[in-house]
């Protein structure tokens, strides 16, 4: 059947099809739409020519990485996608698999990489604290090894950088919203600290390499992300509850649901990243995130009631050191990209939502024993 929908030119991105009457000129095979499987559809036409580069975005086949290299692939650019599955999967990238400007290459970032490229997009790393609790120290090495690798590359071809960090080097805060100026507040020991601690020296390397070599670096910290192209078993609370909500199963509410979160669309993500990486000149790590905050307990309500599920909330224990309050302050972003979030979490939730309704499960690796939220404070305590 693939076949024949080939043969007939249907079901194959349109950047595969043969025009009507043949080969058409590169020029004009160029600006056809180029049909993105997860992102939102004004994301995906090709758009205006950008100066041609070529991009190595490691982590490429997950899910920021995997709207990424469309993105970039949309903006006539050559993307090299460097991932070793431990979290991802190729189908996330099966509509790129093939395209004349991209390149999927098998590799593990802790290991030295070498290629000729303009940019480095480094978003190599578990994400989901179900992911990189599963093997802490594997974490850390890709954390601090891959930037230190990816680092190392960008000094040798004097490429721009930009390395994907996160809200959670702000760990636990004790300031609300949190600017980039703020030093955070984190645990060096905790079942956390892994990825925490990993980003946080991540950014450490960056800016002396900065300093020492004169590496073209960005830093964004990237707040928590959602959207279609999630992995549906990736344990974190958008894709939990949603998942929990289509099967009316409980929803899993951890400790009383009052901890707080900005969630962030992420085409609007994707964006700022780019914005990032285009701006001229390094001015010290960058919030990515939406600057409207919601309790856990507001975003399982808003599930059920989109949903129209019969699902009900129950509560398990808190994880450990699970942060109370995240908001991002987005000032710096607002005034040297011009860039702030524009879908906002019900509509972004009903894009989400859709997603996983029509996703084929079976596509999907069940995961191994959900455990992080078994890793609760009064273990440690027990320790
Ligand atoms: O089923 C669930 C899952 C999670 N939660 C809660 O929902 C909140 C968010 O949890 P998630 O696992 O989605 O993500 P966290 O905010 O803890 O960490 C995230 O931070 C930012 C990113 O860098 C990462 O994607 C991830 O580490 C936490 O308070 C968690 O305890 C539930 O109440 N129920």
């Amino acid at each position: 059947a693939p076949l024949a929908a080939a043969a007939a030119g249907q079901a194959l991105p349109s950047w595969r099809r043969a025009p009507p009457g043949g080969e058409a000129p590169q020029k004009e095979r160029r600006s056809q739409p180029v049909h993105i499987a997860y992102s939102t559809p004004s994301r995906c036409e090709l758009e205006k020519p950008a100066e041609f580069k070529r991009i190595l975005v490691t982590g490429g086949a997950g899910f920021l990485g995997s709207h990424l290299c469309r993105r970039l692939l949309a903006q006539g650019h050559e993307v090299m996608c460097l991932d070793n599955y431990f979290t991802s999967q190729r189908t996330n990238i099966s509509d790129l698999i093939g395209h004349p400007r991209f390149e999927l290459i098998r590799y593990d970032v802790t290991e030295p990489f070498f290629c000729e490229c303009d940019q480095i997009y480094n978003m190599a790393c578990p994400a989901s604290p179900v992911h990189y609790q599963f093997n802490p120290i594997k974490t850390t090495k890709v954390s601090v090894l891959g930037v230190m690798n990816m680092l190392g590359l960008a000094k040798r071809v004097k490429a721009r950088i930009l390395q994907a960090s996160t809200s959670e080097v702000y760990g636990d805060p004790e300031v609300s919203p949190q600017t980039e100026a703020y030093w955070g507040h984190v645990n060096t020991i905790g079942v956390r600290s892994c990825y925490d601690e990993g980003k946080r020296v991540a950014e450490t390397l960056c800016f002396d390499y900065m300093r020492q070599h004169n590496v073209d670096i960005r830093v964004a910290r990237i707040f928590n992300t959602y959207g279609p192209g999630m992995h549906p078993y990736d344990g974190r609370v958008v894709t939990n509850f949603i998942m929990q909500a289509l099967h009316n199963e409980d929803i899993t509410l951890y400790g009383d649901g009052q901890q707080t979160r900005s969630f962030t669309f992420v085409d609007d993500t994707v964006d700022g990243l780019i914005r990032l990486m285009e701006q001229e000149k390094t001015v010290g790590p960058m919030n990515l995130g939406n600057p409207n905050e919601f309790t856990v307990r507001q975003l399982a309500e808003l599930v059920i009631e989109l949903t129209g599920s019969k699902s009900k909330i129950i509560h398990l224990p808190l994880p450990g050191d699970d942060p109370k309050q995240r908001r991002p302050d987005i000032t710096r972003a607002r005034t040297f990209m011009q860039w702030e979030p524009t879908t906002q979490l019900r509509e972004g939730l009903v894009k989400t939502i859709e997603y996983f309704r029509t996703l084929d499960l079976r596509a999907y690796k069940k995961p191994t024993d959900h455990t992080a939220h078994k890793n609760t404070d009064a273990d440690a305590a027990k320790k």
